[in-house]
């Protein structure tokens, strides 16, 4: 499959531990140089489990460099150990900071433009369920999001010296829907999605050079369903704790991988800008918006 990113391969990544012999060593090597992201470097939030650790393996199965960011030091440190052992220890930079932190962020994104020269990719993922405490919520999913938004586009647009890219906020069909379990997450992605959307707009009639897209994924497996049922995280909604449920049952819950292959579109298709991917068990279709009068 050629790829418009970057006119080469989109192959399957051939894995090769350190002891393999030079010959498969050399393939990997030159496979590597083949791959569609080969000398792009990404910048991944919430990258220590979950959807943020199957966006950054897709992204470094392609080639790419990868800056690991995480609030979860010991989880970060678990997963670093792994790619460093499937990638090498080149590939990856894990920094340890929470996005609602604007100083932690910003010597992050910084560390991350020191390690590897540059920055093409940003992929805006931490977020968490919590309808109790709403105030984290809206810091961690919406806050953090403008904040990872801004510091991308201060190192990649082209009128700051940048090499321009790609900047995917990870939203979620509660962004495009209510979710009546969780109105305060709902708020965070609708925000998301508005967001973006003026974003991509801004960076378009200013020339960036930066695309700004949005993922918006049905329930994945991965530990935040949890927060659908627990009383610490559902608050006073726990009442709807079988609603809940039953949307579950209903939408079924998708692989990481899936969301991962689907992100990987939103990078590497460079006709897409200001859009919303939507990843359901169906299937993946990007949103109509409906079109406002001139
Ligand atoms: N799992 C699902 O069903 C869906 C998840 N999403 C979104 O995908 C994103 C990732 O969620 P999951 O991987 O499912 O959750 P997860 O809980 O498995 O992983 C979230 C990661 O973000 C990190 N994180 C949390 N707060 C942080 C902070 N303040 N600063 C830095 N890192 C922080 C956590 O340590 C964790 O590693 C979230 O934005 C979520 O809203 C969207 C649709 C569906
Ligand atoms: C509390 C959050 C739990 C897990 C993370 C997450 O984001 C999961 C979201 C999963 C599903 C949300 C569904 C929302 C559905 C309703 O808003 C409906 O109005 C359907 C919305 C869009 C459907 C798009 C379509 O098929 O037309």
């Amino acid at each position: 499959m050629i790829c418009t990113y970057s006119r080469c391969l989109l192959i399957p990544f051939v894995k090769c531990s350190s002891s393999v012999s030079g010959p498969v060593r050399l393939l990997s090597y030159l496979t590597t140089l083949m791959m569609a992201l080969h000398g792009k470097v990404a910048l991944v939030t919430g990258a220590a489990q979950g959807l943020g650790k199957g966006f950054s393996e897709i992204l470094l199965q392609n080639g790419a460099k990868v800056a690991l960011l995480d609030v979860n030091e010991k989880g970060g440190k678990v997963l670093k150990a792994a790619f460093d052992k499937e990638y090498g220890p080149d590939r990856t930079l894990l920094l340890t900071c929470t996005v609602e932190s604007e100083e932690q962020l910003k010597d992050a994104f910084q560390k991350t433009v020191d390690t590897f020269g540059g920055l093409d990719i940003v992929c805006n993922n931490a977020g968490i369920v919590n309808e109790n405490n709403w105030e984290k919520c809206v810091s961690i999913n919406l806050n953090g999001v403008v904040r990872g938004t801004y510091l991308a586009l201060q190192h990649m647009k082209k009128e700051n010296g940048g090499r321009g890219g790609v900047i995917v906020n990870v939203s979620s069909l509660a962004g495009l829907g209510p979710l009546l379990t969780a109105p305060i997450y709902t708020a965070t992605k609708h925000g998301v999605v508005g967001f973006s959307r003026a974003m991509a707009d801004a960076s378009s009639v200013c020339d960036y050079g930066v695309r700004i897209n949005m993922l918006c994924p049905s329930f994945a497996d991965t530990s935040l369903l949890t927060c659908l049922t627990s009383d610490e995280t559902a608050g006073q909604f726990i009442s709807l704790r079988g609603v809940a449920e039953k949307m579950k049952d209903q939408f079924g819950v998708l692989e990481v991988s899936v969301v991962a292959e689907n992100f990987l579109k939103l990078v590497t298709d460079e006709s897409r800008n200001g859009e919303a991917l939507m990843v359901q068990m169906q299937g993946a279709s990007y949103v109509t918006f409906p079109k406002m009068s001139a």
